[in-house]
């Protein structure tokens, strides 16, 4: 940080000790500007990137939790992706999204976000707006928890402090006690756990509970889905392959006019389906 100081002493500057922060000032500054025109950047790019997306009707699922909770183990574990995990504290700053796809061909993109701390100033929540973003326009928040950390409650109440901040009240959460391996007794860990509505253990290290987390995120999405009976013609078999992919399909019929479904599909999907809806009304 302070290699300017013997360029400037060489040059030998009256008055250098005042010269030296007027110089480390203006570096700062500097710093400053560019820090804050790549964070527009950034933000300009995920926005471009979520309104992309918004055209698929395809479930975002967000990770979140105190710093260290374990959120990129868990999207590495469910995604084969490579992202950072340390046992650091920040060590995901940029956040990732993920296809994760479970074992019944249903499909959801998993978000990895920046973990929170306790009271996270108001301009540190400014500063992180990139990663928040994504946060407020996921159909499911999940609440990744380390649950054999001493302090594992202070942490919860931190985080659920941050998200009444930022107004997603209304998105569904599901909660994860995480690391369950290393709990102090997994076994009533875990007991505690069942006791709980819309609670999941498990080990994203070991693996252990990621199938009862999926199914878990199956069923949330699933309350945030609409019901849709429609005829689905065949020229558009591509309709019927995202209802697989991304809809809970109750039942299926083929008729000489096309495919008969029942299922539960994200809204915005089922927007697009209308006019094939509008067919089954007799
Ligand atoms: N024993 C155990 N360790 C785990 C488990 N899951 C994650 N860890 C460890 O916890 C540390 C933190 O994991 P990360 O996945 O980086 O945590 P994070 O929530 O992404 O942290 P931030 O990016 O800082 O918010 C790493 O050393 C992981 O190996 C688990 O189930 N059991
Ligand atoms: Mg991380």
């Amino acid at each position: 940080m302070w290699t300017h100081l013997e360029r400037q002493a060489g040059g030998r500057v009256k008055g250098m000790g005042e010269k030296q922060i007027e110089v480390d000032k203006r570096i700062l500054r500097d710093q400053i500007i560019v820090l804050k025109k790549e964070l527009a950047s950034v933000r300009k790019h995920r926005k471009q990137y979520r309104n992309r997306r918004g055209s698929v009707p395809v479930p975002v699922v967000s990770l979140v939790g105190y710093t260290n909770a374990g959120k990129s183990t868990l999207l590495n574990r469910l995604t084969g992706a490579k992202v950072l995990a340390e046992d650091r504290l920040f060590a995901t700053l940029d956040p990732t999204t993920r296809r994760v796809q479970m074992k019944n061909g249903n499909e959801f993109l998993l978000t990895d976000t920046v973990g929170f701390i306790q009271k996270l100033p108001t301009t540190l929540v400014a500063a992180f707006r990139a990663t928040l973003e994504e946060i407020s326009e996921s159909s499911l928040l999940v609440h990744v928890v380390d649950i054999s950390h001493p302090l594992a409650e202070q942490q919860i109440d931190a985080v659920d402090k941050v998200l009444a901040e930022l107004d997603v009240a209304s998105i569904p959460k599901l909660m994860v006690w995480n690391k369950v391996d290393k709990a102090s007794d997994p076994l009533r860990t875990k007991f505690e756990a069942e006791k709980r509505e819309d609670t999941i253990c498990i080990s994203a290290l070991s693996g252990d509970g990621l199938d009862e987390f999926c199914n878990a995120v199956q069923d949330k999405l699933k309350d945030s889905m609409v019901w849709v009976e429609a005829l689905i013609p065949f020229d558009k078999g591509e309709f019927l392959s995202t209802i697989h992919q991304f809809g809970v399909v109750e039942r299926t019929e083929y008729t000489e006019n096309g495919t008969m479904v029942r299922a539960f599909v994200p809204l915005r999907f089922a927007r697009l389906l209308t006019p094939m809806r509008q067919l089954c009304v007799p």
